[in-house]
């Protein structure tokens, strides 16, 4: 069970809506992949003109948690902002924070991150920032009191994978809310790592969205998160440099 704040999921893939073929090809991935969160940028989206087309208008938001994203905003004061238009559509009290310092690696910006969260937190938002793998700032998120960090895998739509391992690692170790992998999951493999790394859940969109079939793809990613966490929690065994024989020779009788 995944929780965040006061809300629970049976699911742990957060999936975006963005960049899909079609409307009918986003909605069959959505439901293959079992998703119980569903992210989308406020300011993409008409959320106030219900007569106009929109990303999300062939699915039936009520099955879903919706979790509006800040992506736009270069400060913290506009990702308030914009935050506070989500809210007011009466949508949702989740949001994550994704408020991008570089344009051409679209990594977040960790100060104002953090500024951002502080003001949400103080607003009485359920706040998710989407953050670099560094384990210090997510410590800081934590304190803040965010409900869960998302840390990047590598940068938003490039499908490279896990590039950092390890500092993913140090941050699902030294933190005690949800770990939410967000960003630059190629593959189900890349999917599955997160979760036996140890993460609480992953949230993506490119590598279902620009897949040759989204839905296929889909059904993939669900199946890899449930193994991997299957896999977190079953324990793996450690890794040694000389092999030792899978069925011993000791003890067996000679002659
Ligand atoms: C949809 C969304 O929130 C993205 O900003 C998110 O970070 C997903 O990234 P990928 O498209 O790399 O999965």
């Amino acid at each position: 069970m995944l929780k965040i704040g006061p809300l629970s999921f049976q699911s742990r893939l957060l999936l975006g809506t963005g960049k899909y073929p079609d409307f009918s090809t986003q909605k069959q991935a959505v439901e293959q992949s079992a998703t119980e969160i569903l992210t989308f940028s406020v300011r993409r989206m008409n959320i106030f003109e219900k007569n106009q087309p929109n990303l999300l208008e062939e699915l039936n938001t009520e099955k879903y948690s919706l979790l509006p994203n800040t992506a736009g905003a270069k400060t913290a004061e506009e990702a308030v902002q914009t935050a506070r238009l989500a809210r007011s559509s009466g949508l949702c009290d989740m949001i994550k924070v994704e408020i991008i310092g570089c344009q051409k690696t679209l990594l977040p910006d960790p100060v104002e991150t953090l500024r951002a969260s502080e003001m949400l937190l103080e607003e009485g938002f359920i706040v998710l920032p989407y953050t670099s793998d560094d384990v210090v700032l997510a410590r800081r998120l934590e304190e803040l009191g965010c409900h869960a960090i998302m840390p990047g895998a590598s940068p938003i739509g490039s499908g490279q994978g896990i590039i950092n391992p390890l500092n993913l690692q140090w941050i699902i170790e030294q933190t005690s809310i949800p770990v939410i992998v967000d960003a630059g999951i190629g593959s189900p493999s890349d999917a599955a790592l997160a979760m036996e790394l140890g993460a609480d859940g992953v949230l993506l969109n490119t590598a279902v969205s620009g897949a040759k079939d989204p839905v296929k793809m889909a059904i993939a990613m669900k199946k890899a998160i449930e193994a991997g966490r299957l896999g977190y929690e079953a324990g793996r065994i450690p890794k040694k440099t000389y092999a030792t024989p899978s069925s011993p020779t000791e003890g067996l009788i000679s002659g």
